[in-house]
């Protein structure tokens, strides 16, 4: 079809009628002064010679054609804080949308897996074999692991590139160095990105460190540590909200802790603590640089809870593109999607936080953060 109207075309110009209203009409002289008739209709008899491209237009996209671009998550996190149990509950939730799943299994530590595995890393390297042969600890073992994979990568592109197509996760090993200074995690996630996989860092921390000035200190460090060294998109979450007041009382409101509101609050709360009181300054300095980069906040989340997976995978999608992306499976998704965006972000933190918070009288602390 197309064919025979560049032919028309090609045999109007070269005939020298025009080609718009008989008032309006351009000759082929009007359109390519310098150009021969014969070398035009010559061009014209190539493959590769496209109108879009002879007047300087994007090319239209071909129909039915696969888009090589994957997307995914890499969800990493210390170890315990719920990697695992996400990868089977997003898997879930991600099935029930439509999308095609497959969840990788990059932690060689990791046996007894709960979802069904697509690939797992236990093929290529064994932590097991790998600290009898070179007589390595279980954290050393699984550096060792790491680099051996960055080093054998032709093999995890040959693995990915059947599930073309799908919708990755990738279950990471939860050792921390490797989110914050070991090089080997993020050179395979920059590798990933040559081979068009799109990942957004799925960032889980145990919600109950909220409860610990102290350790939520240590939470915003390594969280924004982990930011600016693994390089992707980037979501921190707040896993097992379930559990959140299971070790104590939370000192403010939840929104305190999701934004990473005025941390100042959290300095003051510290010194009533007299071994914290020696270390107000060291304190002052890592609230300070957390404050700096303005980059840390937390989105709540209970795997058991739909709405809260929902919330997660919104900004997931926002940040590794997916939501933009032409393989969208549209209707309900695409609805829930725009439903959860007119959501005021501070309602929906009020409603996790009488969700999972028991009632209490105020403190001292959340009266003077309300005045
Ligand atoms: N109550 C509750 N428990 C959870 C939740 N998420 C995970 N857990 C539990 O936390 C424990 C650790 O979860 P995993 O998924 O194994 O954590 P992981 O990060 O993969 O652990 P490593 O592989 O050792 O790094 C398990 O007993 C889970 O059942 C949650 O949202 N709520």
């Amino acid at each position: 079809m197309c064919g025979c109207v560049t032919t028309a075309y090609a045999v109007a110009v070269w005939a020298g009628l025009p080609l718009q209203t008989s008032s309006g009409g351009i000759r082929k002289s009007e359109l390519f002064p310098s150009l021969p008739g014969s070398l035009f209709v010559f061009l014209l008899g190539f493959p590769w010679f496209t109108w879009e491209g002879a007047l300087g237009l994007p090319a239209p996209p071909m129909a039915g054609a696969a888009p090589s671009t994957a997307f995914g998550q890499a969800v990493i996190g210390p170890p315990g804080s719920g990697k695992t149990t996400y990868c089977l509950g997003m898997s879930e939730f991600l099935r029930a949308l439509g999308r095609r799943v497959a969840v990788v299994n990059l932690d060689p530590a990791n046996d007894g897996l709960p979802y069904e595995c697509a690939v797992d890393v236990g093929e290529l390297v064994g932590l097991g074999d790998v600290m009898d042969a070179l007589r390595l600890g279980p954290n050393g073992g699984l550096l060792y692991c790491m680099e051996y994979l960055e080093a054998n990568l032709d093999w995890l592109r040959a693995k990915l590139e059947p599930l073309r197509g799908h919708y990755f996760l990738f279950d990471c090993p939860g050792q921390v160095e490797l989110c914050t200074h070991h090089t080997a995690l993020r050179s395979i996630f920059s590798q990933m990105a040559q081979w068009d996989l799109r990942l957004t860092a799925v960032h889980l921390v145990d919600s109950h460190y909220c409860t610990d000035p102290a350790k939520f200190i240590s939470v915003l460090c390594t969280s924004l540590a982990t930011m600016l060294h693994v390089e992707l998109p980037h979501v921190n979450i707040l896993s097992k909200m379930d559990l959140i007041e299971h070790y104590g009382k939370l000192a403010f409101n939840l929104d305190y802790y999701t934004e990473v509101l005025d941390l100042s609050y959290l300095l003051e709360h510290l010194a009533s603590d007299p071994f914290f009181r020696h270390y107000r300054q060291l304190n002052e300095k890592l609230v300070q640089l957390v404050e700096d980069y303005s980059l840390v906040s937390f989105i709540p989340l209970n795997i058991q809870d739909k709405d809260s997976i929902q919330r997660v995978l919104q900004a997931v999608d926002k940040a590794n593109g997916y939501c933009f992306g032409v393989q969208e499976q549209r209707s309900l998704e695409a609805m829930m999607s725009a439903a959860m965006g007119a959501d005021f972000h501070f309602s929906s933190t009020l409603g996790i936080q009488e969700k999972y918070l028991a009632p209490s009288e105020q403190t001292a602390e959340q009266e003077a953060m309300q005045l």
